[in-house]
């Protein structure tokens, strides 16, 4: 999640003339002039999707749609402008639309002000770990960027920023002009700290209060980027803290955001939100920090922050890669165990759970235990995994290791990796077989954690190993292929 998507170079000059000349289609009533003024089309749910084509290229259809979803009566519902694609994403995930769960009565957050931040957002309740805070439909949902007319090449950098502002927010006014009233107000009295920097005034809310959704366009191969912005009249109320003490996650079943506490919050507390990573140094946050008026005065930023950048760059850094210390028999037993609880006690002295590392390295020390054949520590780090992955990218289904005495455990691939001289499952052999095929000296763990299994050029494999991996391979494919079908 990051805010800032749009490109935050200010455009210093207005163009005397802002270009309006690209032709642009809304649904049936497509006319030239159709996002010159602000278009009307009808509120609410049942409003049929409407389709602009792009301007550089007429036969290339529908690039853009505004669309409301989920469509579900007597819920807010969003106001979307999505590329194509987007929308069979959202439409295709199982459960879709599902209603919001019954808000939380009281609610467990109040909005108030914050000293020298403005308003914020603040705990009325005690919140433990792993709760969600509150569920929130966003008001908006919008790309980074739009189409624009190709200017003339003696166009200043200020020039093609100014244009790009201007067509962007001509795309979004669209949008809100959709919006039910009140999802209007909302979204019109949200902070705007980009009011002179030639932003409309659509798109100077969207750049101070989008938070970066990833995953709904099909065509990009990294789905962790934010290709999208959400604008929600809560979660955007959200100050900046690089310790931040929760963490929102979109569903899209619900299309709706979840707000985790990813620590145990204290009731009075303000909720805070991380508008970057927060792993990297001071000096580097007070540079991204700046185009939103923001000097964070966090502990990490204000009390000792050497200490502290050193501590994050041993988190940032740490890859706990369990297979290889597993084989590698050079490390202790507890090597990889160590090493995680190190990176935990950093992680919850810096305060920032909300990070992926914290629910990897909880992760790893499960399945260290695992690799051990260790069932009564593996079940009790299974409940913190099962918790610390709620807010977490990858959901990791652990319930069935929560009990010592599952079966899951002997069925699990890294059970008694570490103890086994043979191993009697297909990914502990594998494993195995590489330390063999790489020869003595040939698994390194580094100080961070990162394993490597390295193979020396010119060293002979033996041909029985080779044979064996080989196989192997083949019958991992042929699986992948079996699961691909099904
Ligand atoms: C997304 S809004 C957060 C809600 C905002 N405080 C409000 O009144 O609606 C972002 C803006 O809040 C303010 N802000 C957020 N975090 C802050 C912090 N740690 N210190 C100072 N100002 C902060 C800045 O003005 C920033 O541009």
């Amino acid at each position: 999640m990051r805010r800032g998507f749009l490109n935050s170079t200010p455009a210093k000059k207005r163009p005397n003339n802002p270009s309006t000349a690209f032709t642009a289609h809304v649904g049936e009533q497509a006319s030239s002039a159709a996002l010159e003024k602000p278009v009307i089309v009808p509120k609410g749910y049942e409003i049929k999707i409407n389709y602009v084509q792009g301007p550089e290229d007429p036969s290339n259809p529908a690039t853009h749609i505004w669309t409301t979803l989920p469509r579900v009566h007597d819920e807010p519902n969003t106001e979307c402008l999505f590329l194509r694609g987007s929308e069979q994403i959202i439409t295709g995930t199982p459960g879709f639309p599902r209603g919001l769960p019954p808000a939380s009565s009281p609610p467990a957050f109040r909005r108030g002000h914050s000293p020298g931040k403005g308003l914020g957002l603040f705990s009325t309740r005690p919140i433990k770990q792993g709760d969600i805070i509150l569920w929130e439909r966003p008001l908006l949902i919008a790309p980074a960027g739009v189409p624009t007319k190709k200017l003339p090449p003696d166009c200043s950098e200020a020039q093609r920023a100014q244009h790009n502002l201007n067509e962007y927010e001509r795309y979004i006014a669209i949008a809100v002009n959709r919006m039910t009233e009140d999802r209007r107000v909302a979204f019109m009295g949200l902070h705007n700290c980009h009011q002179k920097d030639g932003s409309g005034p659509f798109t100077g809310i969207i750049r101070t209060n989008g938070v970066g959704l990833s995953g709904l366009q099909p065509w990009v191969e990294d789905a962790k980027m934010s290709n999208y912005s959400a604008t929600l009249e809560h979660i955007s109320r959200l100050n900046h803290s690089c310790s931040s003490n929760t963490q929102p996650r979109f569903d899209r079943a619900t299309f709706a955001y979840k707000l985790y506490a990813v620590r145990d919050i204290a009731e009075g507390e303000e909720l805070t939100f991380h508008y970057l990573d927060v792993l990297v140094n001071k000096t580097k946050r007070a540079e991204i920090l700046r185009p939103y008026a923001v000097v964070c005065t966090c502990t990490a930023c204000t009390e000792n922050p050497t200490a502290s950048d050193k501590r994050r760059s041993a988190i940032a850094s740490f890859m706990p890669s369990v297979p290889v210390w597993a084989v590698n028999r050079e490390l202790s037993d507890d090597w990889l165990i160590k090493k995680s609880l190190q990176i935990l006690e950093f992680i919850e002295k810096e305060k920032v759970e909300h990070v992926a590392m914290y629910s990897m390295v909880t992760c790893a020390v499960l399945d260290a235990y695992i690799c051990l054949g260790d069932r009564q520590n593996a079940s009790k780090w299974a409940a913190k995994v099962m918790i610390r992955h709620r807010w977490a990218e990858e959901y990791k289904r652990v319930e069935e290791l929560l009990d010592p005495n599952s079966p899951a455990y002997m069925q699990h691939p890294l059970w008694r990796l570490r103890v086994d001289e043979n191993p009697t499952n297909d990914m502990g052999a594998m494993y195995k077989l590489m330390a063999e095929a790489c020869g003595p000296g040939g698994i390194t763990t580094m100080d961070n954690g990162v394993g490597l299994f390295t193979y020396t050029r010119g060293q002979e494999i033996p041909p029985e190993t080779m044979r064996k991996m080989m196989a192997m391979v083949k019958k991992n494919e042929q699986q992948e292929i079996r699961e691909g079908e099904t």
